[in-house]
């Protein structure tokens, strides 16, 4: 057993998955070396579809596609646990950004790998990132082997040279995220928001992603003080101005969006922009409202699932956030049909993948292999009288046995290769920030 796991994180060949349950039948899944799901089949034909390297017994498993986080600060990791129980503007304010003041490229690096260890575990593959040193993020996550979109955080606060500081910083990491050429990286464009960057910021970074044909990651509607200033400012709530500045696109995607209200949910329709649910967070942070979700998808807007960083969920967990979302929004609508246990999985999955424009986010030929086995031998699995509900409802990541990410194993049977060091590095990084901080205070 040793020898096979020793060798797993290493062989590039192709992969077959038997017998494993998807959608309540027992399926083979094959993998072809260039890392596509190239067969389903239950009746065991998908084994002629390749000569597998790698042949996975998949009959203790229920096979998902890979999980897709569309809103983090991955690097938040270091933060996990250092200002909590605080309302939004005072904990960014007077605890988040003055710590955040003395991050270095090498925190951000270890905070992101011990990120993507937390998300394999949990069975993510996809995550959509914005923060700072994000040259740092994306080596780490390559390292890791899944896939994420790199966006610096862009501040201006109405300043004319921290705008330029700011265009500087995006297109330098736009162009070396380009530069590694490697299709598990992307870049985006990230300003923060409407109370943090200027409306020629946000015209600037609407232009500059359309040029670069690049997606934006902005955080929208995230409270009533950020709606209701908005309005006072510039006489329009944040999706008008953000539409005005160019920033609604089917490249967008939209962190919180609490409070839109029915006429913003129909401009997100229009424009093709997708809204990530973040709901642990927003409870966390107590913002006073959970997304219009039964709004959004009457107008038709694609629904996406994310944590937000460690300071504000504390974790990573995609199916804990599934659950969190399923009840948000049966309990803050007083709908008990709302948010069912299939679409929490299809907006973690589906939803997440057409944020980012990564395949169809479902197991399908064609589709990249980026394949989630959880364990059938576990008190949430059992029974197993709706694998939705037993996914959505009973299970958290505990549950997560095998990842593949384009066809390539990043943790099997509960290994992660590197764990140790990573959780060394990581605890090393987040000591030293923080005394860092209190020395210059
Ligand atoms: C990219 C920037 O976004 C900040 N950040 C982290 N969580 C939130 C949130 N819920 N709302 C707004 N900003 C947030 C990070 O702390 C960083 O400063
Ligand atoms: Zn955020």
């Amino acid at each position: 057993m040793r020898e096979i796991i020793d060798d797993i994180f290493d062989i590039e060949g192709s992969v077959l998955i038997t017998g494993v349950l998807v959608g309540g039948k027992q399926v083979d899944i094959a993998i072809s070396e260039a890392g596509t799901i190239v067969g389903i089949d239950e009746k065991n034909g998908a084994r002629d579809a390749v000569e597998a390297e790698i042949v996975v017994d998949g009959s203790e498993s229920i096979a998902i596609p890979g999980l897709v986080n569309t809103h983090t600060h991955a690097a938040m990791t270091l933060l996990r646990g250092y200002a909590d129980d605080m309302p939004l503007q005072d904990w960014l304010t007077q605890k988040i950004w003055p710590l955040e003041a003395h991050l270095t490229g090498d925190d951000v690096y270890w905070g992101t790998k011990l990120a993507c260890l937390e998300m394999i575990r949990s069975g993510t593959t996809a995550f959509n990132d914005m923060y700072f040193f994000m040259d740092r993020a994306a080596e780490a996550t390559d390292e890791m082997g899944i896939r994420g979109t790199f966006a610096h955080g862009f501040i201006d606060l109405s300043m004319e040279e921290k705008r330029e500081a700011e265009i500087k910083a995006t297109e330098t990491l736009v162009s070396h995220i380009k530069g590694l050429g490697n299709p598990r990286l992307t870049a985006a464009v990230g300003p923060h928001a409407v109370y943090t960057v200027s409306p020629d910021g946000l015209s600037w970074c609407a232009g500059y992603a359309k040029e670069q044909d690049i997606g934006i990651h902005i955080h929208v509607s995230e409270t009533e003080k950020e709606v209701v200033d908005c309005v006072a400012q510039y006489g329009k709530r944040p999706p008008a101005l953000l539409d005005e500045c160019g920033c609604l696109t089917p490249r967008t995607v939209a962190a919180h969006c609490c409070w839109l209200d029915e006429a913003d949910c129909r401009l997100f329709a229009e424009r093709g922009a997708h809204a990530s649910h973040n709901p642990a967070s927003n409870m966390k942070l107590a913002v006073g409202r959970a997304m219009p979700y039964h709004h959004l998808k009457d107008a038709g807007a694609n629904v996406c699932l994310g944590t937000d960083g460690c300071a504000s969920n504390n974790n990573l967990d995609m199916l804990e956030e599934m659950k969190i979302a399923a009840l948000l929004q049966k309990f803050s609508w007083n709908t008990q049909t709302l948010l069912p246990a299939g679409e929490a999985i299809g907006i973690a999955t589906a939803g997440g993948a057409r944020a980012l424009g990564i395949g169809p986010g479902t197991l399908t030929v064609g589709a990249p292999a980026d394949i989630v086995l959880i364990d059938r031998r576990k008190a949430c699995t059992t029974p197993l009288h709706n694998t939705d509900s037993n996914l959505a409802y009973a299970c958290n990541g505990s549950a997560v046995h095998t990842v593949l990410c384009s066809g390539r194993f990043v943790m099997y049977d509960r290994v992660v290769p590197g764990e140790a060091a990573i959780l060394k590095g990581a605890a090393q990084a987040a000591a030293a920030l923080v005394q860092r901080a209190e020395e210059a205070e």
